[in-house]
C-alpha cells in the first residue's frame, strides 16, 4: 500500500484569474515533517489554502490518501483529515480561550487534551481570546486545529513575531506531533529553524519549486539552499 498521504499533480491556482501557484506537483508521505522555505511573497501561504480549499484552483489535481480532493469545500477537507493553522491565527477574540475550544470540538476530541499539550491555556481558560498575549494565541490557534482531529497539519509560519522562549516551545509541540505519528507541513522562513524541524525540505520561488532536499543534506551545505532562494541563513 502506497506510503503517500497526500499528493499535488499539476497544480495550479491563485486568486481570481491569477495564477500564484504554478503547476506544483508534491507527494507528502505518511509521519513526514516537511518545510516550506522561500522569500515573501513567492507563493507559500498560498501553497497551503490551495492544499485546504481556500483558493481557485485552475488546473491540476489533490489527492487525500488516493482519493481526489479537488473539488471538496475546505469543511469537507477539514473533515476528511487535513487541519491548518493559518498565520492570521484563527481564534475568536471576542470568545474565551475556553469557548475558542469548545468551538473546534469534533466527535472524540475533548479540550482537556488542548490543556494537556498547553498547560497555559488551562490557566487561562476564562481570558478572553483578544486579552491574550501573541505566543497565547499561537497556542489556542494551534489546538483548536488539532481539537479537528487533523491527519496532517499545515502551519504557516507559526513562530513568526513570537519570544525566543515560546518559540522553542512550540517547536517541542511540533516535534511531538510528528512523534505521535502526525504529518507536520511547516511554512518557515529561516531555514535554521526549518532545518531544526524537518526531514525534507521545498523551496518555493514565484510559485513553483525551485528546490527540494534532505535537511540532513542541507545542514551540512546550508549556502545551497541559501543560493538557490536568496534567504538568510541562520
Ligand atoms: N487574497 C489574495 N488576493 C489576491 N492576491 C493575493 C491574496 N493573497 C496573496 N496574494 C498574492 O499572492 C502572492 C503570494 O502571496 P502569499 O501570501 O502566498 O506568499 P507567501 O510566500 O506566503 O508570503 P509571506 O511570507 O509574506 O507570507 C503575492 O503576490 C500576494 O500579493
Amino acid at each position: 500500500m502506497s506510503n503517500i498521504l497526500l499528493e499535488l499533480d499539476g497544480v495550479v491556482a491563485g486568486y481570481g484569474d491569477t495564477h500564484v501557484i504554478r503547476n506544483v506537483s508534491l507527494s507528502i508521505t505518511k509521519g513526514q515533517r516537511l518545510a516550506i522555505v522561500g522569500r515573501n511573497g513567492v507563493g507559500k501561504t498560498t501553497l497551503l489554502s490551495t492544499i485546504m480549499g481556500q483558493t481557485r484552483q485552475h488546473a491540476g489535481a489533490i489527492r487525500l490518501k488516493g482519493a481526489a480532493i479537488t473539488s471538496l469545500a475546505s469543511h469537507q477537507r477539514a473533515r476528511l483529515g487535513i487541519g491548518i493553522v493559518p498565520q492570521t491565527r484563527d481564534i475568536f477574540g471576542s470568545l474565551t480561550v475556553e469557548e475558542n475550544l469548545v468551538a473546534g470540538l469534533r466527535d472524540g476530541s475533548s479540550i482537556e487534551e488542548a490543556f494537556e499539550l498547553f498547560p497555559r491555556l488551562k490557566e487561562r481558560r476564562s481570558n478572553g481570546g483578544r486579552q491574550l498575549s501573541g505566543g497565547e494565541q499561537q497556542m489556542l490557534s494551534i489546538a483548536r486545529a488539532l481539537l479537528g482531529k487533523p491527519e496532517i497539519i499545515l502551519l504557516d509560519e507559526p513562530l513568526e513575531g513570537l519570544a525566543p522562549v515560546i518559540c522553542e516551545m512550540l517547536m517541542g509541540v511540533f516535534h511531538k506531533l510528528a512523534d505521535k505519528g502526525h504529518t507536520v507541513v511547516l511554512v518557515e522562513q529561516h531555514i535554521g529553524l526549518a532545518l531544526g524541524f524537518a526531514e525534507r525540505v521545498i523551496a518555493l520561488d514565484q510559485g513553483k519549486i525551485v528546490f527540494e532536499e534532505k535537511a540532513a543534506v542541507l545542514t551540512s551545505n546550508r549556502t545551497e539552499l541559501d543560493r538557490h532562494i536568496g534567504l538568510s541563513v541562520r
